[in-house]
């Protein structure tokens, strides 16, 4: 169990994310929603670390995350593998490689530099490219392919960490609809047939609600909604995305905006 316990973020005068507790049991898929600011992304990245929170507790199990240091802080980032809009991947370097780059939370840093693998290692990341259906594109350089075969290797990296949380922080957000089916059904899949929690900030409010298990809305760094996919009716998402509902929920059903007027939202912890 992931637990956040009134976390905070504070960038000078900006209070990124407010304060924010959350528990989430080990083999879920959470969506994080919100509008463009309201804090998905530094949740995220405190949860892996690369952000320390300037209030509050982040625990996994009886580790305290917040406080960890070193080679503690890197085997917690191992357990908690994050992936990216960008995808990250060295462009020249073939897939496999690029895959291999996961296990260096693993192997001795010489043979993460050297590029130095077993054969345990090379099987671990055919295995983890087979699972996403790109094995075929092994030996291919990371720059010649789609933006959603590159994100599932960017999955299959962060698979042979064998971590036991994924972090996506809007990872279809720069794809055409087709890789962005292929890319949600690969954390579906992941999600599903590892036991793996994924936790991913998402836009689009039609796929928050096809794949995730339970959605966790962010209004300027609050929690203010946490449920099942069907209790985000319209009505809760147009009080969740103001001006933004247009884009997330189709411009038909979108009327104006009336700030301040909050009458459906399902507020978290009330
Ligand atoms: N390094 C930083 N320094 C100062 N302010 C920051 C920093 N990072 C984020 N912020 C601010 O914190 C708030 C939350 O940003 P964040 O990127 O977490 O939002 P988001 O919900 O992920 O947005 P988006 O959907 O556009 O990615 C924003 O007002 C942003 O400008």
């Amino acid at each position: 169990m992931l637990r956040l316990d009134g976390v905070v973020k504070q960038f000078g005068a900006k209070r990124a994310v407010d304060g924010i507790s959350l528990g989430v049991p080990s083999g879920q898929f959470v969506g994080v929603i919100g509008q463009s600011g309201s804090g998905k992304s530094t949740l995220l990245r405190m949860i892996n670390r690369l952000g320390d929170p300037t209030g509050g507790v982040i625990r996994f199990g009886d580790v305290d995350v917040t406080a960890l240091k070193g080679r503690a802080l890197r085997q917690w980032r191992a357990r908690c593998a994050m992936i990216f809009q960008q995808f990250n991947l060295a462009g020249r370097l073939d897939v496999l490689t690029n895959v291999l780059m996961g296990r260096a939370f693993h192997a001795p840093a010489w043979r993460a530099v050297l590029k130095l693998w077993t054969d345990e290692e090379k099987a671990m990341g055919l295995s983890a490219l087979e699972s996403l259906d790109i094995a075929r594109l092994a030996g291919q350089r990371a720059d010649t392919l789609s933006g959603g075969q590159q994100q599932r290797v960017a999955i299959a990296r962060a698979l042979i960490q064998e971590p036991e949380i994924i972090l996506a922080d809007e990872p279809i957000a720069s794809l055409d609809p087709r890789n962005t089916q292929v890319v949600m059904d690969a954390l579906q899949h992941i999600n599903r047939h590892f036991g793996i929690t994924v936790i991913c900030n998402l836009h689009s409010l039609d796929l928050a609600r096809k794949y995730c298990d339970r959605l966790v809305g962010l209004a300027a760094g609050r929690l203010v909604f946490d449920g099942a996919p069907a209790a985000l009716t319209d009505h809760v998402a147009r009080d969740l995305y103001g001006l933004e509902s247009a884009d997330v929920i189709g411009p038909a059903s979108a009327p104006g905006f009336v700030p301040g007027a909050q009458p459906g939202l399902a507020l978290a912890g009330s």
